[in-house]
């Protein structure tokens, strides 16, 4: 069963939001992904954020650009961790949607990574993370991803002497 819930605001987040769902399959990890509006959708979001943690959900990645209040009504609804992931948007290059996302009220908190693709990426990494804190065989995978990635740093040092 998915311990880890992906929502966002419209399918234009989905180019985003899928290099989460990219490493969460790297990483062997369930995952659901739901497309969930806070302004178009009130009530489905709110029987999601209400109903996630019977559900089995452990966490709550949720993307959203411009006057992105998903994340944070969320977060309000549930007593789940919930990582904010602000999309890029067009007039304002995503930074509305950072700000719209990290910028919660004391009490009410949004793990808010990065604008954009990388944010995404690592809003899946930070998910395993969290669960990896519980679950030893999570931990060995993000380990051995870790030395996957050093070992393409040395592929680029290699690149760069011939060069
Ligand atoms: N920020 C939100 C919310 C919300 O926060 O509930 N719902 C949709 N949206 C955002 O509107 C943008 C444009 O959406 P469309 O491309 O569907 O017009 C998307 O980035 C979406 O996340």
């Amino acid at each position: 069963m998915a311990e880890i819930g992906i929502i966002m605001g419209s399918i234009s987040d989905w180019s985003t939001i899928k290099e989460a769902c990219t490493v969460l399959d790297d990483l062997g990890l369930d995952y659901e992904t739901e497309i969930i509006s806070a302004h178009r959708t009130p009530e489905d979001m709110f029987t999601y954020a209400e109903e996630a943690r019977g559900r089995g959900l452990k966490m709550i990645i949720a993307g959203a650009g411009g006057a992105a209040h998903l994340p944070g009504m969320v977060a309000a609804k549930t007593t789940l961790p919930v990582i904010g992931v602000p999309v890029q948007s067009k007039a304002l290059d995503g930074l509305d949607s950072l700000l719209s996302i990290v910028q919660m009220p004391g009490g009410v908190p949004v793990a808010t990574v990065a604008i954009g693709t990388a944010g995404a990426k690592n809003a899946g990494i930070l998910a395993a993370e969290m669960l990896g804190a519980f679950d030893d065989k999570i931990a060995e995978r993000l380990a051995d991803y870790r030395k996957q990635m050093k070992g393409k740093v040395s592929q680029m040092r290699r690149e760069l002497r011939e060069q």
